[in-house]
């Protein structure tokens, strides 16, 4: 293996660290507490650790957790009423629906009926535009994870030429639109890109987030590539034992961290860096809402 590995977890405390040490300045020059609201419909089991990780960790920054929990069969009008509160509520200054929902919830419709300037996910149809035609926004926390990761790695990333492998609205979309607004040449490959593998051949950065388990060989990296690692796909691991997984990302590592230069890995690559990016954003929220100066680094 070449590549060095660049540690999710390391980036994700030092984003941590720096939003807990804005917290403390805002509650004691401002006496104002960022409130960040999760809400949770149904009993999906990764998503109630995601939720239970999220509430932890934005107690631990310093910042005030509302989490709802709903049935899975809440009616979409029950859920909407929810998020109106929310919206109205000044002690909140985030607000983040856990995905996927029940099958019954229109998502879009759910998603757009959050208050824009409370909308950490970024979701919101007038974040898309905003950060699609380069005006601040609130930036989804995966991308920006990558984003923060690749500038701290890279440095500059002008004139760079980048393919994001994936055109998902949570991911793919504003990963590409973050480096476009970096001066990168960005290509956004999906299922019916011809030629995948030149085309993921010619890019200095490689972002991975297709969703499908060690899509993505060492053989299409470019050698000493940056390649960032967006999937979580849990496998069979019989060599572990009868029964047991593992999770891998899109990415083959072993193949690829011996081509390219750097390598986020999975677990402990971007997964950490969501939940670090919605403490950021939650706070960037806030100081907005109250015209305090935002913190720096810690958004696009
Ligand atoms: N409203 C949202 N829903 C979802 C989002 C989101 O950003 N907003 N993203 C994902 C889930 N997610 C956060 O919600 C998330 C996924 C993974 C991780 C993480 O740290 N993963 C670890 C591995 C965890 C494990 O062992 O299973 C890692 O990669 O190291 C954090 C957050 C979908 N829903």
């Amino acid at each position: 293996m070449s590549a060095q590995i660049i540690d999710g977890k390391a980036f994700a405390a030092t984003v941590r660290e720096k939003v807990a040490a804005h917290v403390t300045r805002i509650k004691d020059e401002n006496g104002i507490t960022p409130g960040l609201a999760v809400v949770l419909v149904g009993e999906d089991p990764a998503s109630q650790v995601y939720v239970r990780s999220k509430g932890k960790q934005t107690i631990e920054v310093g910042m005030n957790s509302y989490e709802h929990k709903l049935d899975a069969d809440t009616s979409e009008a029950t859920l909407l009423a929810l998020i109106d509160k929310l919206n109205n509520d000044p002690e909140v200054h985030g607000i983040l629906v856990q995905l996927p929902l029940p099958g019954h919830l229109n998502e879009d419709l759910v998603i757009n009926s959050i208050d824009p300037a409370k909308d950490v996910d970024g979701f919101h149809i007038s974040n898309v535009g905003l950060l699609g035609t380069g005006q601040k926004s609130m930036v989804p926390c995966t991308p920006l994870g990558c984003l923060m990761m690749l500038r701290g790695h890279l440095g500059s990333l002008s004139g760079l030429d980048a393919v994001v492998i994936g055109r998902s609205n949570i991911v793919g979309k504003p990963m590409a639109q973050l480096l476009l607004g970096d001066s990168c040449t960005v290509t956004i490959a999906h299922s019916r890109t011809k030629d995948l593998p030149d085309v993921v051949r010619r890019a200095d950065i490689v972002v991975a987030a297709v969703g499908r388990a060690e899509m993505v060989p060492g053989d299409w990296i470019k050698p000493g590539a940056t390649v960032i690692d967006v999937g979580i796909n849990r496998i069979d691991a019989p060599e572990k034992g009868e029964g047991k997984t593992r999770l891998v990302g899109d990415v083959h590592f072993d193949s690829a961290a011996k081509v390219a230069g750097a390598i986020t890995p999975v677990p402990g690559g971007v997964g950490p860096m969501t939940i670090a990016c919605l403490l950021a954003n939650t706070l960037t929220a806030c100081c907005r809402a109250n015209g305090l100066v935002e913190p720096e680094g810690l958004t696009a």
